[in-house]
């Protein structure tokens, strides 16, 4: 068996093993990881643009790296029940996804919802967006913060926390607001269930985050990540961050935005010049300040982390010793 050259004694002061693209795709060989034709239809329909071979070399591996973590978790509790002589009811097993504004969060929280639901020990693997604690707009308003959204102050984190205590305690049907990016809002008329999974996959800007959003969350010692059991923080260089935000915001000016009911309805009949200007500014003003001064100093506190580069690739993956 190859020991890996991350375990070389010039790399022994790092936290985490350290795999280039091709080191980590070849893991998969490992074990006969394929797609079928409905999981290629099924992560097709999630993105147009993802890549069937982003999909084989980065997340199939992974998938089985989560599986194995997972199974380990179940095997404990089991030990647990045994050394206590009881049976407690069976507990979602959380894998949270951080990382910036448009890097990429949603679309490996789903591309890793598909995949993981395929194992055959956990067909059930729900998907939840921090989004939803964002404060309702009123309340951003009322506190001045609609230019901070996003911002650690700029969420009801103790609803978070609430949240997912909640779904490590075995609850059995838990309820999170829901946002939209369309309305720019928490919907008043959605929410979503949460009803005891195998997995939940919470992703969000500040699942990494420790920090206390406002004064009166000084007190409180909890934070969101001491119920998560396995982090991911998906990075990119600045610049790259910069230009898929202004890609996402033209693509939702073509789309999303057209609604007359979209927030940015406006931005939909802007010349394409002036809306890459307004995401620019937004970027920043806003997203860009957020990931320097909130999401990005949380990026060592994750287990694994995915450093893309262009068009999206994954060209390092680091995962915790
Ligand atoms: N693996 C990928 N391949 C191609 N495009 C991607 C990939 N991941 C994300 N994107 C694109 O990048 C933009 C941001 O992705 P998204 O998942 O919305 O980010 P986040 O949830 O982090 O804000 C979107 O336009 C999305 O289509
Ligand atoms: C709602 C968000 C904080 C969430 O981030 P995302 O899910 O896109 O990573 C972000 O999309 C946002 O609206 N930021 C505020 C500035 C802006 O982009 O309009």
């Amino acid at each position: 068996m190859n020991s890996h050259s991350a375990f070389d004694p010039e790399n022994r002061h790092s936290a985490y093993i350290q795999f280039e693209r091709d080191e980590w795709s070849d893991l998969r060989d490992n074990v006969k990881l394929t797609l079928s034709e409905d999981d290629i239809k099924q992560l097709q329909g999630i993105n147009e643009s993802l890549s069937m071979q982003e999909v084989i070399d980065i997340y199939l591996p992974l998938s089985r790296l989560l599986n194995l973590y997972v199974e380990a978790r179940q095997y404990r509790h089991t030990v647990r029940d045994k050394f206590l002589n009881s049976h407690n009811e069976k507990v979602p097993y959380i894998i949270g996804i951080a990382g910036s504004v448009a890097v990429g969060k949603s679309t490996s929280a789903r591309i890793l919802q598909a995949l993981l639901s395929r194992w055959p020990e956990h067909p059930k693997v729900a998907l939840v967006t921090t989004d939803g604690f964002l404060r309702p707009n009123k309340e951003l308003v009322a506190r001045n913060l609609m230019h901070k959204k996003g911002f650690p102050e700029s969420f009801d984190i103790k609803a978070l926390i609430d949240f997912v205590s909640a779904i490590k305690s075995g609850q059995e049907k838990v309820t999170a607001p829901v946002y939209s990016h369309l309305t720019y809002d928490i919907m008043t008329n959605k929410s979503l269930q949460v009803e005891q999974p195998d997995i939940v996959i919470l992703e969000g800007l500040n699942v990494l985050q420790t920090a206390a959003s406002t004064e009166a969350d000084q007190s409180h010692r909890t934070f969101v990540s001491d119920f998560v059991d396995f982090s991911i923080f998906v990075d990119a260089e600045t610049d790259l961050l910069k230009t898929w935000y202004i890609q996402r915001f033209l693509k939702f000016r073509e789309g999303a935005f057209t609604d007359p009911n979209a927030y940015f309805h406006s931005y939909s009949k802007m010349s394409k010049r002036e809306a890459v200007a307004i995401a620019s500014k937004i970027w920043d003003e806003i997203n860009g300040v957020n990931l320097e001064e909130n999401i990005r100093p949380t990026r060592d506190r994750a287990n694994l982390i995915l450093k893309k580069s262009t068009n999206h690739q994954v060209s390092q993956v680091q995962l915790r010793k």
